[in-house]
């Protein structure tokens, strides 16, 4: 029987609030994060738990979370569930059978950070990849998280930390907005630019590209054994040609939200 699509999957980030479907018997293996379909809400609109809940109606029963937009969005959010009879499970970060974090306060980590990293072992263990994982997401914010596996395959896999830094559009925005005369750019690709756009589009994309690769050498120098990227968030695209050893893991926190609460719905 193909049943209803009754999970309604919610990623909020700080610029979006990115939203999927998914059916609660379908396994794991079957969710190609292509075929998740996206949604997308402004972060910042007043009415944006409004708009959310016009989604929560019949078919869906369960909604699965992950936000790093704080406790008034989580408390609306779970007031929205309440009124439409529906399941609300929230994604936290502790450690599971298959990923533990050095974290210090394992609370204080971004819940999106640890959604990626959950799909993004999940995605190696599917393809039977025991690789170092540097979990990357391109969105409002830059992260750039290492997980490494275990020594013997029944490990968990260990997330050793990560860094932050401002966004692709970020970054643009900034350097537009503390200066007098530079303009608001796209991100360009260039050698030696020659226009001030470019200077900046390009100088930009460098920066991340650059931060990235050489994270890449830093966990490789550090395991002795060869990494790879995993691209997400909405700049994923526009950084993997210049990348090496770096694959796109698309809607990757939805998927992570999968990982984490397939086995749990009824
Ligand atoms: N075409 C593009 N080229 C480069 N970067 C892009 C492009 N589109 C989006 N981005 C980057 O992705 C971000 C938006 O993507 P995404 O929806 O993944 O994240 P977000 O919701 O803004 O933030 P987050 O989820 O991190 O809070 C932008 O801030 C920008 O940095
Ligand atoms: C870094 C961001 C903003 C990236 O979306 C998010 O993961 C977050 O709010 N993190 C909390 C701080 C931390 O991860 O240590």
């Amino acid at each position: 029987m193909n049943q209803a699509r009754d999970i309604l999957l919610v990623d909020a980030g700080n610029t979006h609030v990115k939203l999927s479907f998914v059916r609660s018997n379908r396994g794991l293996k079957d969710i190609q994060t292509d075929d998740l379909t996206v949604l997308r809400l402004d972060s910042t609109a007043p009415d944006r738990l409004t708009q959310l809940a016009r989604h929560m109606g019949p078919p869906v029963k369960e909604v699965w979370l992950c936000s790093v937009l704080g406790e008034p969005f989580e408390h609306g959010v779970q007031q929205s569930c309440d009124h439409a009879g529906v399941t609300l499970r929230v994604l936290q970060v502790l450690d599971t059978p298959d990923l533990k974090t050095r974290y210090a306060t394992p609370r204080q980590l971004g819940r999106d950070r640890w959604s990626l990293m959950l799909a993004a072992v999940q995605q190696a263990q599917q393809r039977m990849q025991r690789r170092p994982l540097l979990c990357v997401s391109l969105g409002t914010a830059t992260t750039v998280d290492a997980v490494v596996p275990g020594s013997d395959p029944s490990d968990p896999w260990l997330h050793l930390g990560g860094y932050i830094t401002p966004g692709l559009h970020t970054m643009l925005d900034s350097v537009h907005s503390k200066t007098a005369q530079l303009p608001r750019v796209p991100l360009a690709q260039a050698d030696w630019p020659v226009d001030t756009a470019s200077a900046i589009g390009a100088g930009v994309y460098q920066m991340q590209v650059d931060f990235i690769q050489t994270r890449l050498h830093q966990l490789q120098d550090f395991t002795g054994q060869p990494a790879c990227c995993v691209l997400s968030g909405g700049g994923a695209q526009a950084l993997a040609g210049a990348l090496v050893d770096a694959w796109v893991l698309p809607q990757a926190v939805l998927l992570g939200l999968c990982v984490a609460f397939m086995d749990l719905s009824s």
